[in-house]
C-alpha cells in the first residue's frame, strides 16, 4: 500500500466529541419548527433524566419499533403472494437478465410505502426527506479513470439506459484536457449524440472557460466546475492553486450565467487529500462558500478517496451548513472503505436531499491514488426504496443499465444490489 492508499489515522481526523450535536439538525440553515435536531438524536441516543424514565423510553422505543416491523412484515408477505412478480421501482421491466423471476407490485417492493414513511413512529427516520434527488456520475465520475477507451457508442447507449431509468440528473462527461483525461476525449461527440435526450439534465464538467465554451458549443445546457477543499490535490487535479481554481470559476460563472446556463460545483477532498491526508472543516466550508456566492446552485461535497466516516463526515456537512443552506448542497461519497450508504443516510438525517453516485459503483479520481468508485447508484437506490423515500428511479432498468456496462468492461458489478440480483439471491419473501 502506498502512502496515498493509507487511510487517514484517526488521530488526524476531527473527533466526535467536538461536534455541537445541536446544530447537526437541517434546523441549521433551515428551521423545521422542532429544535431537536436528527444529530442529536443518531449521535446519543434518546435523553432521558432518570433511570427509570430512560428504561419507560426504552421499552416505548421498542413496542414502535416492533409495531413497525410488523407492519412492514405484513405488506411484504401479501406482496409476495403471487410468487412471481417482484417490481423494481416505477415501472416494472417486462424481461432481461437480472430480474426476471423477481417481480413484486410497487408498493410491496418497498419495504414500507409513501405513507409509512410519514406515519412511521420510528424516531431516528422521521425527518428523512420523502424524494431524493439522485445525481448520476457513472458516464463522467465512473469511466474518467477507466483504462482502455470505451467507444463513444457505449458511452451512449449508457446515458441513454440510465435515462430511461428515471434518473433526474445524469452528469454526462467533462470538457477538460484530453491530456489529461483521454478517456473522455470524445465528450464533444457525446454531448452532441445524447443532448436531446428528453426527461433528464445532463451536466458536464468543465475546468476553465475553454472547456465552458467547447460545452455550450457542443449543446451542454448545464456544467459543473470543480474546486478542492486541499491545495495538493487541486495542483495535481486542474494544475493550479484553489484561488486561481476560484478565480478561473468566477470567470466560468460569469459566463455562465450570461447565458442563463446552471453551474454546479463541487468541493473535492472534502474529508481527506491523497497528499495531505486530514483536511479541515473550515477549509471545505470556505471553498463550499465562495462556489456558492459565484453564483453555483447546488454545491457537491466530494469524499474524493473515500476516507469519510460518520465521525468525520458529521463535523465536515456541520461546518459548511454554516455558510451553504442545507438545501443548496449535495453529498458524494466515494465507496473506499464501505462507508458511503451510512455517510448518505446521516447526511439525509442533517436535511441533505441530493445524492450523487455511479452505477454499479463505476469510478475513482486518475488524480487521487487509492481512490475507489462513488457509491454504487443500485445500492442508493435501494436503500432509499426500504426507507420509502421517492426517488422516481426504477431499479430494474437501473440494473439493466448497469448490467449493460459492466459486460462492456468484462467485470462484476460493484454494486451488492445488482449481484444480489443478478445470482438470485434476493429472497422476495425477506424484502
Ligand atoms: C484544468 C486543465 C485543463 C489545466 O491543464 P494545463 O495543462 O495546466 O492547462 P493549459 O491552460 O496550460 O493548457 C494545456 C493544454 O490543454 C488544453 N486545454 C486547456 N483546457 C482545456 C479544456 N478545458 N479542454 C480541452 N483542452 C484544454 C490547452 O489548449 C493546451 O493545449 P495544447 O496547446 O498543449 O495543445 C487540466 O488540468 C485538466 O483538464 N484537468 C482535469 C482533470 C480531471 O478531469 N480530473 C478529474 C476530475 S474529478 C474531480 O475533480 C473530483 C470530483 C468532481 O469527481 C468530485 C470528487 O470525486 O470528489
Amino acid at each position: 500500500m502506498s502512502s496515498l492508499e493509507e487511510p487517514i489515522s484517526l488521530d488526524r481526523l476531527p473527533s466526535l466529541s467536538n461536534i455541537d450535536h445541536h446544530r447537526f439538525s437541517s434546523s441549521a440553515c433551515r428551521p423545521r419548527g422542532e429544535d431537536l435536531g436528527m444529530g442529536h438524536r443518531w449521535i446519543e441516543g434518546r435523553s432521558c433524566s432518570t433511570s427509570n424514565s430512560c428504561e419507560e423510553d426504552f421499552e416505548e422505543y421498542n413496542r414502535e419499533n416492533f409495531m413497525w416491523w410488523k407492519q412492514r412484515r405484513c405488506t411484504s408477505r401479501r406482496g409476495i403472494s403471487n410468487g412471481r412478480t417482484l417490481s423494481l421501482g416505477r415501472n416494472q421491466v417486462p424481461n432481461g437478465n437480472i430480474s426476471d423471476s423477481l417481480y413484486l407490485p410497487d408498493d410491496q417492493y418497498n419495504s414500507c410505502n409513501y405513507k409509512c414513511t410519514m406515519d412511521m413512529p420510528n424516531k431516528l427516520l422521521r425527518d428523512l426527506p420523502k424524494y431524493v434527488k439522485i445525481v448520476e456520475v457513472g458516464p463522467r465520475d465512473g469511466l474518467q479513470n477507466e483504462k482502455n477507451i470505451v467507444p463513444t457508442s457505449i458511452k451512449v447507449e449508457l446515458i441513454r439506459k440510465l435515462v430511461s431509468s428515471g434518473l433526474a440528473v445524469i452528469e454526462a462527461t467533462s470538457f477538460v484536457s484530453p491530456k489529461w483525461v483521454p478517456q473522455l476525449s470524445d465528450a464533444k461527440e457525446v454531448m452532441e449524440a445524447v443532448k436531446n435526450l428528453e426527461g433528464t439534465r445532463l451536466p458536464v464538467l468543465t475546468p476553465n472557460l475553454k472547456g465552458f465554451e467547447a460545452a455550450i458549443a457542443a449543446g451542454a445546457k448545464e456544467i459543473a466546475v470543480f474546486a478542492s477543499a486541499s491545495e495538493s490535490f487541486s495542483k495535481s487535479n486542474i494544475n493550479c492553486s484553489i484561488e486561481e481554481s476560484l478565480t478561473r470559476y468566477r470567470a466560468v460563472t460569469h459566463a455562465a450565467q450570461k447565458l442563463s446556463i446552471p453551474v454546479r460545483g463541487y468541493v473535492s477532498c472534502v474529508i481527506g487529500c491523497p497528499v495531505e491526508g486530514a483536511v479541515p472543516p473550515s477549509k471545505v466550508a470556505y471553498v463550499a462558500k465562495e462556489l456558492y456566492d459565484m453564483g453555483c446552485f447546488e454545491i457537491s461535497l466530494g469524499d474524493t478517496i473515500g476516507v469519510g466516516t460518520l465521525g468525520t463526515v458529521l463535523p465536515m456537512l456541520e461546518a459548511v451548513m454554516v455558510v451553504v443552506p442545507v438545501e443548496k448542497l449535495a453529498v458524494h461519497f466515494h465507496d473506499t472503505y464501505g462507508q458511503s450508504l451510512p455517510n448518505i443516510l446521516v447526511s439525509l438525517q442533517m436535511g441533505i436531499s441530493t445524492v450523487d453516485s455511479s452505477v454499479s459503483g463505476l469510478g475513482g479520481c486518475p488524480y487521487a491514488k487509492g481512490a475507489s468508485g462513488n457509491v454504487a447508484t443500485e445500492d442508493v437506490v435501494y436503500m432509499l426504496n426500504g426507507l420509502g423515500i421517492k426517488t422516481n428511479v426504477d431499479l430494474g432498468k437501473l440494473l439493466l443499465a448497469g448490467e449493460f456496462i459492466n459486460k462492456h468492461l468484462g467485470r462484476q458489478s460493484g454494486s451488492k444490489t445488482a449481484i444480489a440480483f443478478s445470482r438470485k439471491t434476493a429472497d422476495a419473501s425477506k424484502i
